[in-house]
C-alpha cells in the first residue's frame, strides 16, 4: 500500500529521535538509499522491515505500508504529537509521519493538503485512513469542549460508515464495498473545524462547516470510481440484495438483528435469527483477518459491534428519532427482501403477479410510515406517462403489471436505493 503527499518531505532538524522507537529499526528508511535500487533489493528491504514489525518503509516522498495482519503497538496518541513536531526521517517511517507533513504544510504555508491511500482489497487502507484521523484527532494543539466534540465526532465516523458501508467479502471481512472521500477542514490556528465525507450514497457532515455544499464531490465522481472497483466480488449497489457465495450484505444487517434489545427488534418488526432473512445467505461471521477484533463468537462480535454503531451515531450527532428513523429503513430493507411475488395472469392474457405474504408488505409501510398501496403498486407495476397527440395538454399515463420475476427486480431495485 502506497500514501504520499504533494510535496515531499521536511528536511531534517537538529532534534534527535527518541532512542526507544529508533534503536530497534533495522533495514533502510529509505527504499531510494540502497545500492543497486532494483525490485529485489526493495522487496528484501520491505521483508527484512517486515519481519521486524517495521511495517512501513519510505521510497522517497511515498510511505509503502505491508499489512501485519495482526495489533502492533505502534500507534498512540503521544506518538502522533512526536510525528507532528518532528521531520519525517527524525523518526521511523510510520503514517503518522505522512499525516505529520501534511498537517505542517496545510498549517505552516496554509495550502490544501491531500493525502492518497490505495492498495488492493484487504491491504490496509481503511485502517490507514483511521490512522490519519486518529492522528488529527490527538495530535491538534488546541483545547477546549467545541474542539474535543469535533475530534470526538472525527473518532466515530469511522465505525459509523463501516457498519453501513463496510461488509465480509473472501478477501478482507470488513471491506469498505463505498469509495469515501473524506474531507477534513482546519482553522488557521490547525485545529479541525469539521469533517466531510463524502461516497455513493452518504453524505455525513461532522463539525462547524454545515455551510458547506455537500455534494462538492459531486456522486458521479464516485459511482464512476465504484464502477471501476473492480476486484471480484459483487459491486457495492447488489451487494444489499444478492452477495457472492461465502460473502455477507453489509455489517449493519446483521448488528441491528443480534444487538438490538427485544423492545426495539418489536418495534422494527424483526426476529432476531438472521436465518429468516433472504437477503442475508451468509450470516457467519468468519475471521479472516481482524487483528483489532478480539476472539468472540460471531454473534457476540455483532453484538458489541451493534452497540459501537449506535453510539457513533449519538456521537455524530443524530438524535434518538433519527437513529430510530435509521433502524426503520433497514429493518425495512430486511422485509421487504422477504416479500415473495406468485405469478397470476392478467384479463388481456398478460403475466402480472400478486403478494403472497402482505403482510410483510403492511409492516414494511407501517416502517416507513407510507400506504401500502402506493407500495404495492410501485412494485408490482410499471407507470408511464406518454404524450396523447389528441389532448391539447398533457399526457396519458398507462399502468402495466409487472410479472413475477420483474416485481422481484423491481422490490430489489427499491431495496438498494433504500440502503
Ligand atoms: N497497520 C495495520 N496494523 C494492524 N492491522 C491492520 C493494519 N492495516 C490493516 N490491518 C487489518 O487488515 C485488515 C484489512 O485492512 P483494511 O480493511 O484497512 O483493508 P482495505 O485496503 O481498506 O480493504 P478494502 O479495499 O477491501 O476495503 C483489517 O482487519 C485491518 O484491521
Amino acid at each position: 500500500m502506497f500514501f504520499s503527499t504533494p510535496q515531499g518531505w521536511f528536511s531534517h532538524t537538529s532534534m534527535d529521535p527518541p532512542s526507544l522507537v529508533v534503536d530497534s529499526e533495522t533495514g533502510a528508511w529509505d527504499c531510494v538509499l540502497l545500492d543497486p535500487l532494483s525490485e529485489e533489493s526493495f522487496i528484501s528491504n520491505l521483508a527484512l522491515r517486515y519481519k521486524r514489525d517495521h511495517i512501513y518503509t519510505y521510497i522517497g516522498n511515498v510511505l509503502v505500508s505491508v499489512n501485519p495482519y495482526r495489533p502492533l503497538n505502534i500507534y498512540s496518541a503521544e506518538l502522533a504529537r512526536a510525528y507532528r513536531t518532528r521531520g519525517p526521517f527524525q523518526l521511523p517511517p510510520h503514517i503518522f509521519a505522512v499525516a505529520g507533513s501534511a498537517y505542517r504544510w496545510l498549517r505552516d504555508r496554509s495550502e490544501d493538503q491531500c493525502i492518497i491511500v490505495s492498495g488492493e482489497s484487504g491491504s490496509g487502507k481503511t485502517h490507514a485512513a483511521a490512522m490519519v484521523v486518529y492522528f488529527i484527532a490527538s495530535a491538534t494543539p488546541g483545547a477546549g469542549p467545541g474542539l474535543e466534540s469535533i475530534r470526538t465526532k472525527l473518532r466515530h465516523i469511522g465505525p459509523l460508515l463501516e457498519a453501513f458501508g463496510n461488509a465480509q467479502t473472501l478477501k478482507n471481512d470488513n471491506s469498505s464495498r463505498f469509495g469515501k472521500y473524506l474531507d477534513i477542514e482546519f482553522d488557521y490556528k490547525g485545529d479541525p473545524l469539521g469533517a466531510h465525507i463524502t461516497n455513493c450514497r452518504l453524505v455525513l457532515q461532522v463539525g462547524a462547516n454545515s455551510d458547506c455544499d455537500p455534494n462538492i464531490f459531486g456522486s458521479e465522481l464516485s459511482i464512476d470510481y465504484l464502477k471501476r472497483k473492480g476486484d471480484g466480488s459483487e459491486l457495492a449497489f447488489s451487494r444489499v440484495t444478492h452477495q457472492a457465495p461465502g460473502e455477507r450484505n453489509f455489517h449493519i444487517f446483521y448488528q441491528l438483528l443480534v444487538g438490538a434489545d427485544i423492545q426495539l427488534l418489536k418495534l422494527l418488526k424483526l426476529q432476531r435469527n438472521t436465518e429468516n432473512y433472504s437477503f442475508l445467505k451468509c450470516s457467519l461471521h468468519n475471521h479472516l483477518a481482524s487483528p483489532f477484533t478480539p476472539a468472540t463468537s460471531p454473534h457476540l462480535e455483532d453484538k458489541l459491534c451493534f452497540q459501537r454503531t449506535r453510539k457513533s451515531l449519538e456521537s455524530v450527532g443524530f438524535s434518538s428519532e433519527e437513529i430510530l428513523d435509521v433502524f426503520k429503513v433497514v429493518s425495512s430493507v430486511l422485509k421487504l427482501g422477504n416479500v415473495v411475488f406468485i405469478p397470476s395472469n392478467n384479463i388481456d392474457g398478460t403475466e402480472g403477479c400478486t403478494v403472497s405474504n402482505d403482510y410483510e408488505l403492511y409492516e414494511v409501510c407501517d416502517l416507513l410510515s407510507m400506504d401500502c398501496t402506493i407500495l404495492q403498486g410501485a412494485i408490482t407495476s410499471r407507470s408511464l406517462f406518454i404524450d396523447d397527440p389528441h389532448e391539447e395538454c398533457g399526457s396519458t399515463l398507462i399502468v402495466t403489471e409487472l410479472s413475477a420475476s420483474e416485481a422481484t427486480q423491481s422490490r430489489n431495485s427499491l431495496c438498494r436505493a433504500l440502503q
